[in-house]
């Protein structure tokens, strides 16, 4: 703890709050997010464990970067350091460009959309170990760098903070981006991390969701309609059918990060930028 010092808190992230912070030996900026495992059981200490492991692997451009952990035991809390992403979360962009009434740029997304992809590519097809999930994808969780490059964060910490857990019944919140085959309670795969992908560019360009109910019975029922609104016209259909194909009811018949991997408009901004 006295390694760094808390400037402010930035954001209440699912799960526990976030606060920027300075590390004292070289002024670095850095975030943490503090979770306090206290009424954990000893199964989900474990798994908390092994999942802040995994976030520790995760090194990749569009990916939050992970850089330390401390754990205060008098308080039970762990406070996870990450990098900070000035340009903050996606929700806030959406959020803007509503009130301005301003659409985002068809080039612009493509952009964010590649990256998503880029970073979803590196976790779902990691080298070493086994693949990991996002489980949690949605606009509060994608960042922007300084630059405005995008960074997943939250990364595989959402499997800890199943339904199952104390958390999912603190951490109350609508299920906008929940997959059809999580309503119907099948496994989470990485088809729903593509579907949840999905839903993110969707809302992007529409500046609003892609299904919207007031409670979660209309709102599954809309899910699994497979009925999705045309983006905005000013958009092209080319940018339609892949947000259209991401979120397939089938899973099977949602590309893969390889497939969206080799679309012209993806692989071209991909390859300019390594
Ligand atoms: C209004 N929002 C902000 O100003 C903001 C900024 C500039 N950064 C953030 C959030 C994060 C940030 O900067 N780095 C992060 C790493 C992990 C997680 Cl879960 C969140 C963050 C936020 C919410």
């Amino acid at each position: 703890m006295d390694n760094y010092e808390k400037i402010q808190e930035i954001g209440k992230g699912s799960f526990g709050s976030v606060s920027k912070i300075k590390r004292k030996a070289d002024g670095k900026v850095l975030v943490w997010k503090e979770l306090n495992y206290g009424k954990m059981s000893d199964k989900e200490k474990q798994q908390l464990v092994s999942e802040v492991n995994i976030l520790r692997e995760l090194k990749h451009p569009n990916i939050v970067r992970y850089y330390d952990r401390i754990i205060d035991k008098d308080q039970a809390k762990i406070y996870i350091v990450m990098e900070y992403c000035e340009g903050g979360d996606m929700a806030a962009l959406i959020k803007k460009h509503k009130r301005d009434k301003e659409f985002v740029s068809e080039e612009k997304i493509w952009k964010i959309l590649a990256q998503i992809v880029s970073g979803l590519y590196s976790c779902h097809r990691k080298k070493e170990g086994n693949r990991i999930l996002h489980r949690d994808l949605k606009p509060g969780n994608v960042f922007f760098d300084s630059s405005g490059n995008v960074r997943i964060g939250d990364f595989g910490l959402s499997r800890m903070m199943g339904e199952e857990s104390v958390y999912a019944q603190t951490h109350v919140g609508t299920p906008y981006y929940m997959s059809p085959e999580q309503i119907s309670d099948q496994k989470y795969n990485e088809k729903s991390d593509i579907w949840s992908a999905g839903c993110v560019i969707y809302e992007l360009s529409a500046l609003r969701a892609p299904f919207e109910a007031t409670n979660q019975i209309q709102l599954a029922m809309k899910i699994k309609s497979g009925k999705i609104e045309r983006i905005p016209t000013q958009y092209s259909d080319e940018l339609f059918k892949v947000i259209q194909s991401m979120m397939s009811l089938e899973k099977d018949q949602r590309p893969s990060v390889d497939d969206l991997m080799t679309i012209p408009k993806i692989s071209h901004f991909l390859k300019e930028n390594q």
